[in-house]
């Protein structure tokens, strides 16, 4: 089964191939804490966490639960993402989230840590997230404007060895060849929106040219649909006519396209069976990956619309 491939970071880390998403957003309290010991039990052994999703309490709670009833996996065998947000990046916040993140899932080290976004927003007293007067976040700065003094956080909790590969999210392939100009530990990752309506193919071949290996968030096309059609990627009709004849659903069709474009892939699901089934991951045949190339050849729906949510266009080349 593809689901239990792994990859090996640029810094000789291993990371599993198939991480689950944690980002329930305006999920109940509790979603997570069962979504996640759910994808434990299933198999999953990479979790993909952020600061500033505001549940990695619950997230350390069904991890800790999960190995105290399973005392033969260990604290090593699960592989723990998480991110710095956006109003956490002075050097001196970046530790702080660090150690804030690491509180919450109850680990002292954290196995692969982001940049959440190339952006800074207005810091907040309380670390709480800011939100502007009209309901967006105060951005204040590019981060790509002077990346540096961040990253050297970042890599001095990579040479601490509390943090075991540090790595970006979102960044663009101009940030990234900035970042890479003065980085001493290159990052391992960039963790960016890829489906068949955003292949971002340049952006990943540039990753790969540069050994970071991407990592694909939602890779099922989150719930989002193109604005000018109203149409889900779950809905469009040749990837439902390739799952048909595969055998397999249309989850596992699209994380299998994933996995053969050879990157890691983050799917999301409070759904108790479909945390399952899309931990069963098939091998697609040369045909059936074809046919998703062709779908996503030339399209770009960036469903995590920056401008709307940020009044920022974070990725102008790549998102339109
Ligand atoms: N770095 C970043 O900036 C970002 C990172 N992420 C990460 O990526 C993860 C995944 O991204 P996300 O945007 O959640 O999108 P996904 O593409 O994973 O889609 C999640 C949606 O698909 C539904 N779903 C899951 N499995 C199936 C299935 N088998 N059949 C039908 N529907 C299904 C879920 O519903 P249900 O839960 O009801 O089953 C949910 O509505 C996040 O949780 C987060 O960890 C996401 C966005 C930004």
């Amino acid at each position: 089964m593809a689901s239990s491939k792994t990859y090996t970071l640029n810094n000789g880390v291993k990371i599993p191939a198939v991480g689950f998403g944690t980002f329930a957003n305006e999920g109940a309290k509790g979603e997570t804490y069962r979504a996640v010991t759910k994808a434990l039990e299933v198999g999953y052994r990479h979790l993909d966490c952020a600061w500033f999703y505001q549940n990695e309490d619950e997230v350390g709670d069904a991890l800790h639960d999960f190995l105290s009833r399973n005392p033969s996996v260990k604290r090593e065998d699960i592989f723990i993402c998480t991110k710095v947000w956006n109003h956490l990046h002075r050097p001196e916040d970046v530790k702080w989230s660090f150690e804030n993140s690491c509180s919450k899932l109850r680990v002292d080290y954290i196995d692969l840590f982001l940049v959440h976004w190339p952006i800074a927003a207005e810091k907040n007293d309380d670390y709480s997230v800011k939100i502007g007067p009209d309901g967006k976040y105060v951005i204040l700065r590019d981060l790509t404007e002077n990346p540096e003094p961040t990253w050297r956080a970042m890599e001095e909790l990579a040479e601490s060895g509390r943090a075991r590969a540090i790595g970006v999210s979102n960044w663009t392939i101009a940030g990234l060849r900035q970042l890479l100009s003065f980085a001493r530990i290159k990052p391992a990752v960039n963790q960016i929106e890829i489906h068949p309506f955003l292949p971002n193919t340049e952006l990943v071949q540039f990753c790969f040219d540069n050994q970071i290996l991407p990592a694909a968030y939602s890779p099922l096309g989150s719930q989002n649909q193109v604005p000018t059609t109203g149409e889900t990627v779950r809905e469009n009709r040749t990837l439902n006519e390739v799952a048909e004849r595969s055998g397999h659903n249309l989850a596992q069709v699209l994380l299998a396209w994933g996995l053969r474009r050879g990157y890691v892939v983050l799917p999301k699901s409070s759904t108790p069976s479909r945390i399952e089934s899309n931990f069963q991951i098939p091998e697609l045949s040369d045909d059936d990956f074809e046919a998703v190339e062709e779908v996503a050849r030339g399209r770009h729906c960036r469903f995590v619309n920056m401008k709307d949510t940020f009044g920022y266009d974070v990725w102008p080349e790549e998102s339109k």
